[in-house]
């Protein structure tokens, strides 16, 4: 084991994470693996986790210390230990890696958090087998997808999951997503919304195994990863409902036009009802929401009051995904700007006279250039060449 370590700070929490691990490339090859970089999705995992902790606690009639949260994919153990330190509730920390686990009791020692936090060290998979944690987080390196079967049989009540394979993902690496979350995704403009949903869809999937139902109360694609924030929901109707929240998309590459189809069977036709080319179709996928407004607000006003580093860009995060209407995927602007030869107006005068047309628009975090709306395509597109 690496002898050296330099001390870093992330929120109110301080770890000790070994000098081999270079901060500019993050690898799976160092000793302990620490990517700075994830500091934001760590920032709202405190803020999230309390959030629900303190609503658990309000409606189970807990205290929160009985509130149990299990990283199982822990590393340096900062996430875990961020959560037991500043949220206040006890933590299991779990790796595989020996030289993790030497390092998580060092950082547990250092916090004296001895009494509310336990190192474990195994499999992630024999850790949330048979025994049961009121909150899980898994953030493996790369995909989830071999962890979602134990992740949601132990999640009694919430389960946080980090995906990293975006290119399986997103389309990118057809074959490899689809052997991983045996869905089908869509390779195009709205690859980042297809991942979230592809992954969304695959844990409701695993949950319905379990009786379970879930409830994504905060998601998002950032950067190189996607992010679920869900509520668990036990019992079969609860499952059932869960399904119904399930579809396909059927997409046109020549007009744009898309169109969704909730169900686990649906028949959709492959020619484009718009310009007559040939659809792409896509799923099993999540045609649900990926957020609840008042839950974001929570989250939003939690990181407001907490000292933390990366605060602004959470937020900014936080509130774009509160704001964007829920319709699964978008338009990207500068394409259809494209396909009419005309420059692309501002964004907001556009979104303001498709909502006066009366239709719903608003940007969306996915990216920058793109739109939610309601509105055909066609209508879209008269909008912008009036716009020109
Ligand atoms: C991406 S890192 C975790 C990062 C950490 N959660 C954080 O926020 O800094 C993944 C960790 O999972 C461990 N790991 C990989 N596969 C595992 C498995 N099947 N069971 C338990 N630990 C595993 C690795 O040793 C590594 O430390």
């Amino acid at each position: 084991m690496t002898e050296t370590y330099r001390l870093i700070k992330e929120g109110q929490t301080e770890v000790y994470v070994p000098t081999d691990n270079d901060p500019d490339v993050p690898s799976a090859s160092a000793s302990v693996f620490y990517n700075p970089a994830m500091e934001m999705n760590r920032d709202i995992n405190v803020a999230v986790t309390s959030v629900y902790a303190k609503k658990l606690a309000e409606r189970k009639g807990f205290d929160k210390s009985q509130i149990t949260y299990a990283d199982a994919f822990s590393a340096s153990g900062i996430r875990g230990l961020r959560v037991s330190k500043e949220v206040g509730i006890a933590a299991v920390l779990n790796d595989w890696k020996e030289e993790a686990v030497s390092l998580i009791q060092k950082n547990i020692d250092y916090n004296n958090l001895q009494e509310t936090v336990t190192a474990t060290c195994m499999g992630a998979d024999k850790l949330l087998h048979g025994q049961k944690f009121a909150i899980v987080d898994i953030d493996p390196f790369g995909t989830p997808a071999p962890f979602l079967d134990s992740a949601v049989s132990s999640a009694s009540f919430f389960l946080g999951v980090t995906a990293t394979d975006t290119a399986p993902l997103c389309g990118a690496h057809l074959k490899s997503g689809m052997r991983k979350y045996a869905a089908v995704p869509l390779n195009n403009e709205f690859h980042s919304e297809m991942g979230l949903r592809i992954l969304i869809g695959s844990i409701a999937r695993a949950a319905s195994k379990f009786d379970k139902g879930i409830r994504p109360l905060f998601s998002h694609a950032t950067r190189h990863y996607v992010r679920v924030y869900a509520e668990i929901l036990n019992g079969a109707g609860n499952a059932d409902k869960t399904l119904k929240e399930l579809g396909f998309i059927a997409w046109c590459p020549q007009c744009k036009n898309m169109e969704t189809k909730n169900g686990l069977a649906v028949f959709m036709n492959e020619e484009c009802p718009v310009c007559g080319g040939k659809r792409k179709m896509s799923g099993p996928l999540w045609l649900g929401t990926f957020k609840d407004k008042d839950f974001c607000n929570d989250v939003i006003s939690k990181l407001n009051s907490l000292p933390l580093n990366k605060k602004e860009e959470a937020i900014k995060l936080l509130t774009v995904c509160r704001d964007e209407a829920d319709i699964p995927f978008f338009y990207d602007q500068h394409l259809l700007c494209e396909m009419l030869k005309i420059s692309a107006p501002p964004m907001e005068p556009f979104l303001e006279s498709v909502r006066k047309a009366g239709y719903i628009a608003t940007r969306t975090h996915f990216s920058g250039t793109s739109f939610k709306t309601d509105a055909s395509v066609e209508i879209i597109l008269d909008i912008l060449k009036n716009q020109s």
